[in-house]
């Protein structure tokens, strides 16, 4: 019996930079990552994204636009991460590095795809244009992605 489980992905723009954080430990440690996490129980998905965001990055947002949903399955798991996802040009603070992440500029047009997740490079481009997606991936461990869709959304 597959559950999903809800999460939160955020990608803050400045001009024509994005951060991105290496994540240093656990779950996707290596990759370079938006900032995100689990959505507690007492808590709405807004504020998890400004809650974790604001923890692996040190950055405070007032507001975050919806930017998509992604749908993660690992074979094997019953467990659906539901990743809602954000971005915002809009932030106070100064990046910096924490526990989990090592944040850190990247100018749009050199992302480091090769050192990301395997989706990213598949629905970045509807983000960037700032177009609402929505996808699924179906994963085979951490790296394969054995079928997906993706679609924009209105
Ligand atoms: N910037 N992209 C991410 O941070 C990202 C992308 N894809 C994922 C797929 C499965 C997963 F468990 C996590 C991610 C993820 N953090």
């Amino acid at each position: 019996m597959t559950k999903t489980k809800l999460y939160t992905l955020a990608l803050i723009r400045s001009n024509s930079n994005i951060l991105l954080g290496m994540k240093k430990r656990g779950f996707g440690v290596g990759r370079w990552n938006g900032f995100g996490g689990k959505v507690h129980s007492n808590e709405t998905v807004l504020e998890a994204a400004k809650r974790e965001l604001h923890e692996e990055s040190g950055l405070m947002v007032n507001e975050l636009q919806e930017a998509g949903t992604l749908r993660f399955e690992f074979i094997g798991e019953t467990e659906i991460m539901e990743v809602h996802v954000f971005t915002t040009n809009k932030f106070e603070g100064t990046p910096t590095e924490s526990e989990e992440m090592r944040p850190q500029w990247f100018p749009i047009s050199e992302v480091p795809f090769d050192d990301m997740w395997p989706d990213d490079i598949l629905w970045f481009p509807f983000l960037l244009k700032g177009q609402k997606f929505s996808g699924y991936f179906k994963f085979k461990g951490h790296s394969e992605i054995l079928d997906y869709t993706l679609e924009p959304e209105c």
